[in-house]
């Protein structure tokens, strides 16, 4: 594959990771764009911020990809701007060869994706993410330091936060949040937040403990 140019929207932490993931990767960064006029003009991680996310054009890059880590404001826009997205791969991270991987997917250093897995589009599997045989990952998810267990599925939108597993089989619900360290062994409903081990929901938790006082 030729050498892509490849520009980053959002030139905040994440985008930082995404640069140096790209870089990594043997392709070169064409620039930060971010709706944040304060920052334009400026250089971050020896990278120029060159103006708002409407300046992104063909003719100044090959590609793009959002380096922004919330989930929603990633689809809001991927589904703006027509633009050719990267997918991009650190060279530390095992994908199985077979794997399906959409467009505008980020893979950190670490990662490991096994067999049979489908990873959706604008997806971020991060640093030492784990994604075992056939494992579903909705588009515009994030996972994490976090493990998916064998044949668990994670619908569009889910936050998958630091060292949390979905036990084999177990699928979370569109846009539903897993708390850090939670462990998941049923299903999690849509838009619902889970915490602990077993994981519980967070709201239900809450009313409990209202209820208790
Ligand atoms: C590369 C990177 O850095 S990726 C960054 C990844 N980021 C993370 O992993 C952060 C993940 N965030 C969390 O886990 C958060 O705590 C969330 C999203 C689950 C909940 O956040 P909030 O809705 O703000 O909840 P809040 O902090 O108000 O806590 C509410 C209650 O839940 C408890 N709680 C919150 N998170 C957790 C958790 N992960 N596990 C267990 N209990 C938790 C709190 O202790 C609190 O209990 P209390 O009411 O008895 O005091």
């Amino acid at each position: 594959m030729s050498k892509r140019n490849i520009a980053i929207i959002g030139a905040g932490g994440h985008g930082e990771v995404v640069a140096s993931v790209i870089l990594a990767a043997g392709d070169s960064v064409a620039g930060f764009y971010a709706d944040v006029p304060s920052i334009w003009g400026s250089v971050v991680a020896g990278i120029p911020v060159i103006g708002p996310i409407s300046e992104i054009s063909s003719s100044r890059c090959s590609h793009a990809i959002i380096g922004i880590g919330a989930n929603d404001a990633r689809k809001r826009i991927a589904q703006e701007l027509d633009i050719e997205w990267a997918t991009v791969m650190h060279p530390f991270s095992w994908v199985h060869p077979e794997t399906e991987i959409g467009p505008g997917t980020l893979i950190c250093a670490g990662v490991i994706v096994q067999p049979g897995a489908r990873i959706g589009s604008h997806v971020i599997l991060n640093t030492k993410a784990s994604v075992d045989h056939h494992c579903r990952v909705g588009d515009y998810a994030h996972i994490a330091v976090a493990h998916l267990a064998g044949g668990a599925s994670i619908a569009e939108g889910v936050f998958m936060a630091l060292s949390s597993t979905v036990l084999p089989k177990v699928h979370v619900g569109a846009w539903a949040t897993v708390g850090a360290g939670a462990v998941v062994k049923k299903n999690v409903e849509p838009h619902s937040t889970v915490v602990g081990n077993p994981a519980q929901s967070l709201s239900e938790l809450r009313a409990r403990h209202k209820v208790a006082h």
